[in-house]
């Protein structure tokens, strides 16, 4: 683990960009994605936030933008979703999704007929394939065997990556860390400092990204390896770190905000 807990980020004097994954940073985990809420002190907070950084805030998430335009309804705010493979750029703006390299659908029935089971949701989000075995741990490891068997049947590219409680199937393509990329080279992101706050292995690119950078990376309730240089220990703990820095009055952050 690369934390240095030691070192407290020069916030709030900088002309910051803000990313944020949502599920497991700004949202406690749920057992079904669909069973998740969010709060109108997020919203209010978030809508604030927006403002105070003259729009630099993005969502950067493996749900769609569709997924996420419901959940956070009626805000939208910038958004990489699918990992990266769909943008909107302005709040307002369209929606940008990428060429679909494949159609899972039809995977996506087979691996749920072998895996046969009520308690496992396959989440069809289009080239992007999410297996949730959280109703089922014990279900996780051939769940994993399944998609990696997949990958031969699918264009090269595609991957597997460990999700939380569950795995999923996407594109090379599909990265946290060129979906900033992409958003630092627009207005109103360029020129300003990257801040990243995840949580999961599909953030670890994301980390690496905002660190090259020069920016701030956050790996909220870290559980082993990760290269984000800074930890916050849990999901209220990062909402309250965002308020305390970017959402109300200037304060100072607090050192103990911060666990290694
Ligand atoms: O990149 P994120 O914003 O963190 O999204 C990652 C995945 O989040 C959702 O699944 C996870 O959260 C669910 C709700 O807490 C939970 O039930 C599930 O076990 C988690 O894996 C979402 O459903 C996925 O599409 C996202 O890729």
């Amino acid at each position: 683990m690369n934390i240095q807990a030691d070192l407290t980020p020069p916030l709030p004097e900088g002309r910051w960009a803000l990313f944020l994954d949502i599920d497991g940073t700004l949202l406690e985990h749920a057992p079904h994605p669909d069973a998740v809420s969010v709060s109108e002190e997020l919203r209010v907070l978030l809508e604030r936030i927006e403002q105070r950084l003259d729009g630099a805030l993005a969502f950067i998430t493996g749900r769609s933008i569709a997924a996420v335009d419901h959940l956070f309804d009626p805000l939208k705010l910038r958004i990489a979703g699918l990992y990266g493979l769909e943008h909107r750029l302005a709040p307002a703006g369209a929606i940008e999704a990428a060429d679909a390299p494949a159609d899972m659908a039809a995977l996506a029935d087979e691996i749920e007929l072998e895996l046969a089971s009520k308690a496992v949701y396959v989440e069809r989000k289009g080239p992007v394939l999410a297996i949730h075995t959280r109703a089922a741990p014990q279900l996780l490891a051939r769940a994993t065997e399944l998609v990696e068997a997949a990958l031969a049947r699918l264009p090269k590219g595609y991957r597997v990556i460990a999700g939380n409680a569950g795995v999923e199937l996407m594109p090379l393509e599909a990265a946290k860390g060129a979906a900033i990329r992409r958003f630092m080279q627009l207005d109103p992101f360029t020129g300003r400092r990257p801040v990243f706050l995840g949580d999961d292995t599909s953030d670890e690119n994301g980390f690496d990204t905002v660190n090259a950078a020069g920016g701030i990376s956050i790996r909220v309730k870290p559980q082993g390896e990760t290269a984000a240089r800074f930890a916050i220990e849990d999901v209220a703990s990062a909402v309250a770190w965002l308020e305390t820095n970017f959402g109300g009055p200037a304060k100072q952050t607090s050192r103990s905000d911060l666990v290694a």
